[in-house]
Parts: C-alpha cells; sequence; structure tokens
C-alpha cells in the first residue's frame, strides 16, 4: 500500500478558534495542514496570509501545506517560507516564470509544487519534473470550499501518475477539492497519495471518526 496521507484544508475551520482547530484536528489524525490563501485577484476569495501561519506554525508538528491561489506568485514565497510553510504550491499560469518560481520556493528550504485546475493542460510539467517535489490536483475550480468533486479529476490523477512513475522521481500526487470518505478511495485508485478535505473535516463534529473513515477507505482501495 502506498503512503497515504490525509491533509485537512483549514479554509473550512473556525478561524475564532484557529489554534485549537489545528491541534485538534492533528490530534484527529491529520498528516498534513492545507493552507489555502486566496487573493481576490487570481481567484474570487480572500482568506489568509504569512501572519496566520506563523500564527498556527508552534500549534502543529505536522507539515504545513501552503496551496498559493495568488498572482503575482513570487514576492509572497520568502513570507509563507519564514512563517514556516513546509511546501508551496501554484498555480503555473498565475506566474510568469514557472522554473524560477519552483527555485524560489526550493531555495527557501520548503518543497515545490505545481497546481493544476481543472481545465490546466499538463503541459506545465513538461520540462519541470526534475524540480517537483508536489503535483496537486485540483478536483473543484478554485476559490471556496464545499463544492462538490468533479470526476474528470480521475484521468487527470491518472495520467500524472504515469508521468510520475516515468520520472522515477519521488513526487507526491494530491487532491483538492470535495474529498469525502465515499470518493476518497476513487481518488487513490487513480493514483493520489495526498487527498485535502476541508468541508468533509471541519464540517463535521468528530474529526477523528472522519479522517479514521478516510483511512479505511484507503486501506481497501
Ligand atoms: O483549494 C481549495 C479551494 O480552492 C480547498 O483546499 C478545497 O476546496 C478544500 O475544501 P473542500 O474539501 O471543502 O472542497
Ligand atoms: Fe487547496
Amino acid at each position: 500500500m502506498p503512503t497515504y496521507r490525509i491533509a485537512p484544508s483549514i479554509l473550512s475551520a473556525d478561524f475564532a478558534r484557529l489554534g485549537e482547530e489545528v491541534r485538534n484536528v492533528v490530534a484527529a489524525g491529520a498528516d498534513i495542514i492545507h493552507f489555502d490563501v486566496m487573493d481576490n485577484h487570481y481567484v474570487p476569495n480572500l482568506t489568509i496570509g504569512p501572519l496566520v501561519c506563523e500564527a498556527i506554525r508552534p500549534h502543529v508538528q505536522v507539515p504545513i501545506d501552503v496551496h498559493l491561489m495568488v498572482k503575482p506568485v513570487d514576492r509572497i514565497i520568502p513570507d509563507f517560507a519564514k512563517a514556516g510553510a513546509n511546501i508551496i504550491t501554484f498555480h503555473p499560469e498565475a506566474s510568469e516564470h514557472i522554473d524560477r518560481s519552483l527555485q524560489l520556493i526550493r531555495d527557501n528550504g520548503c518543497k515545490a509544487g505545481l497546481v493544476f485546475n481543472p481545465a490546466t493542460p499538463l503541459h506545465y510539467l513538461d520540462h519541470v519534473m526534475d524540480k517537483l517535489d508536489i503535483v496537486l490536483i485540483m478536483s473543484v475550480n478554485p476559490g471556496f470550499g464545499g463544492q462538490s468533486f468533479i470526476p474528470q479529476a480521475l484521468k487527470k490523477i491518472a495520467d500524472v501518475r504515469r508521468r510520475i512513475d516515468e520520472s522515477g522521481r519521488d513526487i507526491m500526487l494530491e487532491v483538492d477539492g470535495g474529498i469525502k470518505i465515499e470518493n476518497i478511495a476513487e481518488a487513490a485508485r487513480a493514483g493520489a497519495d495526498t487527498f485535502v478535505a476541508g468541508s468533509a473535516i471541519f464540517g463535521k463534529p468528530d474529526y477523528k471518526a472522519v479522517i479514521d473513515g478516510m483511512r479505511r477507505e484507503l486501506a481497501a482501495a
């Protein structure tokens, strides 16, 4: 069985109690904290920045996975690295120089990755596989939590899995958007190993019950 990781998105957490929320979700079994950064420019929503990342950093030992939905990309990367991010991903069409942005993330000591919207072509991967630590496939259009999983993402996950296997490199394959107990196994069978889930976890009273349920599905996938 591959190493599967569950990454709750704090987009659906109670922001008034964020420290407690991240501690609770890690105690419930989260492997990663997924941190959605939206700028009201690249996507039509506005969320949280490096100050909030810095504020939650002392509350958890697990990696913080910063999903940048911002344009431009580069200016904010060093700030997130200083704020304690471990993984930083961005959307290739939001960067003027993809290779430079990936290198900037790595130079700042973080794992680097590209994010693909449902309609973003995978050719952006062609010349940067050697600079990638993670690929994130969006299974919703970015900007909001609580949307429904777009099934066409499964084929894209499978295509990326093939490319990763061909590269022979150790690259995480993350899926983000509409992941629930009911569909996590399908995403795993397509080739994903890291699963972002916001509303499915933070929308429920018992985080451990949801994460345990997801792990049971993954074990059987
Ligand atoms: O990047 C995102 C939206 O742009 C979020 O990570 C994602 O939507 C998670 O929320 P949910 O699991 O509720 O779909
Ligand atoms: Fe996200």
